[in-house]
């Protein structure tokens, strides 16, 4: 087992030996490894730098940060360094696998809440020591709750962790939705409120519940719905029915956390003094026993991906077999965001509910909402009160008296912003510097832009493992990013050259939400790799349909098209638009058309015939829509109306030829619907005209009975 002793790693790849695979996350893979020069088990990260989405400023910001942790109860980092379009970072080996792997192997129904105190107090623990140096963690999850096996705790996984003494960009950023959706507080999921280490306090007891329960809550829902729910809903907490087993200490301390109004919640200090916590047992009693009779993590998580691609097989199954196990794939948890519209949709229509088109209304308003926000710039910064000045937070630190994280943070603040290439910074900070290898790529630096005979090494090294790193593994989180994540492998497999032969993971979905928070991430031009979707994974420039990229996440005129909500989007059916539109006329009092004294017997077949004109009509308007559309869209492409996508060899040309004609397609669609709600006007016109002459007919018909009773009864 790894000590986190002062021993140096070296920064050479060839000193690691990697074993099996231990865990996936969102943009890296963990292995379990050998440090050669001591013979010692520890565990690399495999941080693959063309699927993250963070810039190298935050990959860098994680790896110092790791690095500088001395915390029993946080993972440090030994070392990290780049190995061709990967960041490796060694770490302790961490034997138990996180909470989550255990949980899905073995306490699908969550721990013991003996279990579950020591769990949280040493990961409060941990959170107590980053928030008292400066630190937000943003992730706290029992996938970051990682197990050793003498049952010790340590908190993981800082690829969303911030400095709550940064400024400018960086402190902006927390003006951004950054983190995973069901552990998300509700001021980090309203864009431009502002959040602080209080977001750390929701996320641990959203954690206490999946830790009790087996998964978070609102675990089943797509995450637009998630987003929702955690703002609009009464916060989760634990029921005093169904949690019975569960004692009233507990209850009262998850409630503290959850408590909407970050102000109100305690801080991880004092939450640590908390009746709860009084009495937890120490973990290598409570935590130890739960994997006492367990195969090694490796197995179990060799397990976890078979059930998961047994799920994606599953998945070609007729609906009602893959909606039953969407459920089980949802009660995992939404751990990644995923802004591709059709995805949220499919998601949505996995969820048993009963008023799944009211949410997926909603999700659609919340992305109009979302959309909206993203269009604007942010304008107000931080929002003071909850950030200590750097100045308060140093004095604080100094009465402190360690040398502490934050204490190096704001020496080097101003260098990690600025020239966080420099190697010499590097090398302080133990990010070992390696003359051939090891030397971070610029900013503007993308997998294309390395050397081949370097790209083509890496595969090479991958390949002597043992664990399953190889083309076509597929290891992103849910079974629909793996179905189409294993769409892309095969669509990559049958490409020539070396591609092929590369060792390459399938583009992730999803991962930690990063909004407009990097100038980098918000241009066409930014090394940011596609990750909004299948379509996404293809070149961008290729894109006929681009709107825009937003950091990780790409609009499409698709897209634009479904979030500005067309009447007609959801209905199968003219009578469903006529009751999503909000055109009809008002109702208008029936015109005397002087038929009073004609008979239903001449009456009837006229209306009969003008009943069967209605819906002819009402199917040629659907016809004509469709043609329309089908038409324009032909149009388009064919005679010039829009500009075709030139491909020019200055990129800054095909940008704008694509903007331009994105733009013409947008307005395109907004005449359309324009045109939609104008024929749907009339078709509700006719619809009231048939109605009205319908009721009179009744009447009439009701007239002509009366009429013949008294004729009988005289
Ligand atoms: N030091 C370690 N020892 C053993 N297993 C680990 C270690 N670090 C991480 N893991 C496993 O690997 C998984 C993924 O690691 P990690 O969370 O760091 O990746 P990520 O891509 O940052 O994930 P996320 O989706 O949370 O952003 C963890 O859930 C855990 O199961």
């Amino acid at each position: 087992m790894a000590g986190g002793g002062p021993r140096n790693y070296s920064a050479n790849p060839n000193d690691y030996k990697l074993l099996e695979e231990v865990g996936y996350g969102a943009s890296a893979t963990v292995y379990r490894a050998i440090y050669l020069p001591f013979n010692e088990v520890i565990a690399v990260k495999c941080l693959d730098l063309d699927r993250c989405n963070s810039n190298l400023d935050d990959i860098r910001r994680e790896a110092q940060t790791m690095s500088l942790i001395d915390h029993p109860n946080v993972i440090k980092s030994f070392c990290s360094f780049v190995v061709d379009s990967y960041l490796w970072v060694v770490m302790p080996f961490m034997a138990e696998g996180s909470c989550l792997h255990l949980m899905k192997i073995a306490y699908p129904d969550g721990f013991e809440e003996s279990a579950i105190c020591s769990m949280l107090k040493e990961t409060l623990k941990a959170l107590e020591y980053l928030h008292r140096h400066g630190h937000i963690h943003r992730d706290v999850k029992a996938g970051n709750i990682l197990l050793d096996t003498n049952g010790i705790v340590k908190l993981g996984d800082f690829g969303v962790s911030a400095c709550m003494f940064d400024s400018g960009d960086r402190q902006r950023s927390r003006n951004t939705f950054v983190g995973t959706p069901c552990w998300m507080a509700p001021e980090v999921l309203q864009p431009g409120t502002g959040y602080d280490f209080k977001a750390d306090i929701w996320s641990l007891g959203i954690t206490a519940l999946e830790l009790a329960h087996g998964h978070a809550p609102f675990s089943k829902y797509p995450p637009m719905k998630v987003l929702l729910m955690t703002i609009q809903n009464a916060p989760p907490g634990l029921d005093y029915d169904r949690d019975k087993k569960f004692s009233k200490s507990f209850k009262e301390m998850v409630a503290m956390c959850l408590v909407k109004d970050q102000n109100k919640r305690p801080t991880a200090e004092k939450l640590l003094k908390h009746s709860f916590f009084k009495n937890a047992k120490p973990p290598e009693l409570s935590v130890k026993k739960l994997f006492a009779d367990l195969p090694p993590l490796w197995h179990r998580v060799k397990a976890l991906q078979l059930k998961d691609a047994a799920q994606l097989a599953l998945k070609k199954m007729p609906s009602s077999e893959q909606e039953a196990l969407s459920q089980s794939e949802y009660q995992r948890g939404v751990s990644a965001w995923n802004f591709d519209l059709e995805d949220l949709k499919l998601q949505a229509s996995l969820v048993h509910d009963d008023d799944d088109i009211q949410e997926i209304k909603e999700e659609d308003e919340a992305m109009k909402a979302y959309m909206n926000y993203k269009e604007k710039p942010i304008a107000s910064p931080y929002a003071g009160k909850q950030i200590p000045r750097k100045d308060s937070i140093a004095s604080e630190q100094e009465s402190v008296g360690e040398v502490s994280l934050a204490e190096y943070e704001i020496k080097n603040g101003k260098d990690l912003e600025s020239s966080q290439l420099d190697s010499d910074h590097w090398e302080k900070n133990g990010l070992k510097k390696n003359a051939s290898k090891t030397e971070l790529p610029p900013l503007t630096s993308e997998k294309d832009a390395l050397p081949v005979k370097n790209r083509t090494q890496t595969p090479k090294a991958r390949q002597s493992q043992s664990g399953p790193l190889m083309a076509g593994v597929v290891l992103s989180h849910s079974a629909s990013e793996r179905a189409r994540n294993s769409e892309r492998t095969e669509i990559e497999n049958q490409q020539p050259g070396d591609k092929a032969h590369q060792v390459r993971r399938a583009p992730s979905f999803s991962g930690p939400l990063m909004l407009p928070n990097r100038a980098s991430g918000n241009s066409l031009s930014a090394p940011i790799k596609s990750s909004g979707g299948f379509k996404d994974s293809l070149d961008d420039k290729s894109k006929p349909n681009l709107v825009q990229i937003k950091g990780r996440f790409s609009v499409t005129s698709e897209n634009v098209d479904l979030v500005k909500g067309s009447p007609l989007r959801k209905s199968a059916s003219v009578g469903e638009w006529l009751v999503e539109s909000k055109q009809t006329p008002s109702c208008q009092p029936p015109k005397d058309l002087g038929l009073n004294n004609v008979p239903a017997s001449i009456l009837m077949p006229h209306l009969q015939n003008l009943f069967q004109q209605t819906s002819i009509q009402q199917d040629l308007i659907v016809n004509l829509l469709s043609s329309l559309q089908l038409s324009e869209a032909g149009d388009s492409s064919q005679n010039g109306k829009l500009p075709p996508v030139q491909r020019p060899e200055n990129n800054g040309t095909v940008e704008a030829a694509v903007s331009e004609r994105e733009k013409l397609l947008l307005v395109k669609i907004s005449e359309l619907q324009a045109r939609m709600i104008n024929l749907t006007d009339e078709l509700t016109a006719e619809k009231l005209k048939y109605w009205q002459l319908q009721q009179r007919l009744n009447a009439m018909s009701n007239c002509g009975e009366d009429g013949d009773r008294r004729e009988l009864e005289s």
